[in-house]
């Protein structure tokens, strides 16, 4: 899997931190790591190996090793006293900060499936990564929805969401396809790394599907109890959608769309905006 990345080891935008120095006890530096599936969590992890240690391939699935210098780049724990929400990730499994993201539990990026052109495959439907499924929403009146083919454990990521760009909303022609990027006050919490700002708002428009990519397709939770996936952004103005909670095979994927949008969806739709505000720095 040569195309799967770590966000913060292939993808610096996401995770540009220095290093901190460590001085590892000469016995730890005989240690191996291995990014894993862990099956008990339902987790992507990193496990550490002493020379001649094996696996244990009752609880992990092994995705790939991990250098030792890039396992050196991932993050230390911070204090909450001293939590910048613009340098650090709250991870969910430890309930602990950390800077830029958990030693132990990292985002991992699932690329979309590559799309050759086709007149009878939209982009947005052959972009979908091989463990998903396009079908009808469970969700009453919804149209189409995605749904898990297998086990999506927490921390894979998957984006950026592809559409047009739109300078202003007026452009917008359909409603509930759009992702606002902006640096507004209203939107503070946006995972910015290194420190920057956006030069202006803008919009990605995935409404056509031959502009956009699967994401177009996944719909919006109608409760805190289906909220199992959240859409952040990076410093590259992108956004990307993780998975906080693991999604069961068969289960449908179902995003956050943020305070905005979701709030209006859920108010018009099915009367409600019962949807937990958390302390990550990529909800928002
Ligand atoms: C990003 S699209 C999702 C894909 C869409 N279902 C389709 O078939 O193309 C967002 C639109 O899906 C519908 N939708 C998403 N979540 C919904 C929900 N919880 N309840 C009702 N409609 C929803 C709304 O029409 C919304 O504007």
């Amino acid at each position: 899997m040569a195309s799967v990345q770590i966000p913060g080891i292939g993808e610096p935008s996401i995770t540009t931190a220095e290093p901190e120095e460590i001085i590892l006890p000469v016995e730890e530096q005989k240690t191996s790591y291995r990014v894993v599936v862990d099956v008990d969590r339902q987790a992507i992890s990193i496990v550490s190996l002493r020379i001649g240690e094996i696996i244990d391939d009752h609880r992990y699935i092994e995705i790939q090793p991990l250098p030792e210098d890039h396992y050196q780049r991932m993050g230390v724990r911070v204090e909450e006293i001293d939590y910048d929400e613009n340098l650090d990730i709250h991870c969910d499994i430890c309930d602990t900060f950390y800077r830029p993201f958990c030693r132990e539990h990292p985002l991992f990026s699932i690329p979309d499936k590559n799309y050759l052109p086709s007149p009878i495959l939209t982009r947005a439907r052959g972009t979908m990564p091989p463990l998903f499924d396009i079908k009808k929403s469970k969700i009453p009146n919804a149209g189409l929805g995605v749904f898990a083919k297998m086990l999506i454990p927490i921390g894979f990521v998957f984006g950026p969401y592809a559409g047009a760009r739109r300078e202003t909303d007026t452009e917008i022609k359909v409603d509930g396809y759009a992702w606002e990027i902006n640096d507004k006050e209203s939107e503070k919490k946006i995972f910015i790394f290194p420190l920057k700002s956006f030069q202006k708002n803008f919009y990605v428009d995935g409404a056509d599907e031959n502009e956009s990519n699967w994401l177009r397709f996944i719909n919006s939770p109608r409760g805190e109890e289906e909220q199992k996936f959240v859409g952040f952004f990076n410093s590259t103005e992108k956004v990307y959608y993780r998975v906080i909670m693991p999604i069961k095979a068969k289960d449908e994927l179902l995003v956050w769309y943020g305070a905005n949008f979701g709030h209006k969806l859920l108010k018009a739709v099915h009367k409600t905006s019962n949807v937990k505000k958390a302390k990550n720095p990529f909800i928002y």
